[in-house]
């Protein structure tokens, strides 16, 4: 809990919610999803205002505290508490909640490092026949497939999240579950972090069953 003299980014109400982030923090940290101070997490507040709860920049994610949280506005930008800098990547997380994320959720995993950066040249990686692809919202059998589209790594935060804005806005290819980063990891989000947190680890294992595959069986 916070000192009562700690300025933190989270009323009553919110802390429950930056709780629940802490806990996907400790949990994604012990499984190596989100190891030093990699991996961001937020979860929507407000809807009008566009208001987000959201991880500052560069704390260790396994050992988040309340007052390392601060809100945010539809632009990213910091309204409490004063000084404390959000997420380098909150425009990725802005863009997806106005879109209609209710929370969003990016891991740093071994697999998804090392597939986005060999599949980057296809564009994507392709996921089907699994079971566990039951676990990602809207999919009811194992004989479906989640195209999970990978851009290239940048720096440059803002256009990627206008390139995810038009993706996302792409009637006919909308972006689904989540995309990868080449080289860098994995967002994925839902109505709430439950849900973004379910989406998370659908992804992660089958990410890493792709991973083992192609180690047992080359490039099956
Ligand atoms: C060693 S992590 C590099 C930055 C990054 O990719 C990340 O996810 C964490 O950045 P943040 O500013 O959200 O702490
Ligand atoms: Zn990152």
């Amino acid at each position: 809990m916070p000192n009562k003299d700690t300025p933190t980014a989270a009323s009553e109400e919110n802390l429950l919610l930056c709780e629940e982030l802490i806990e996907c923090g400790r949990d994604f940290h012990r499984r190596g999803w989100s190891l030093g101070t990699s991996s961001n997490y937020s979860v929507v507040t407000e809807r009008e205002p566009l208001t987000l709860l959201m991880t500052g920049s560069g704390f260790d994610k396994g050992r988040l505290r309340p007052e390392q949280f601060v809100t945010v506005d539809e632009k990213a930008r910091a309204l409490k508490p004063d000084g404390l800098k959000p997420s380098s990547e909150a425009l990725l997380h802005t863009v997806l909640a106005k879109h209609g994320a209710g929370a969003v959720l990016h891991t740093h995993s071994v697999a998804a490092t090392v597939l986005s950066e060999h599949f980057l040249k296809d564009g994507g990686v392709r996921l089907s026949g699994y079971e566990m692809l039951k676990g990602l919202s809207g999919i009811s059998t194992h004989e479906s497939e989640a195209w999970i589209e990978i851009y290239p790594n940048t720096q440059e935060i803002a256009s990627l999240a206008t390139v995810i804005s038009l993706r996302l806005n792409d009637a006919a290819r909308p972006l689904r579950h989540g995309f990868l980063m080449a080289g860098h990891g994995l967002y994925t989000w839902g109505r709430n972090i439950a849900e973004a947190r379910r989406q998370v680890e659908v992804l992660e294992f089958l990410l890493e069953v792709v991973t083992q595959k192609r180690l047992l069986f080359g490039s099956f």
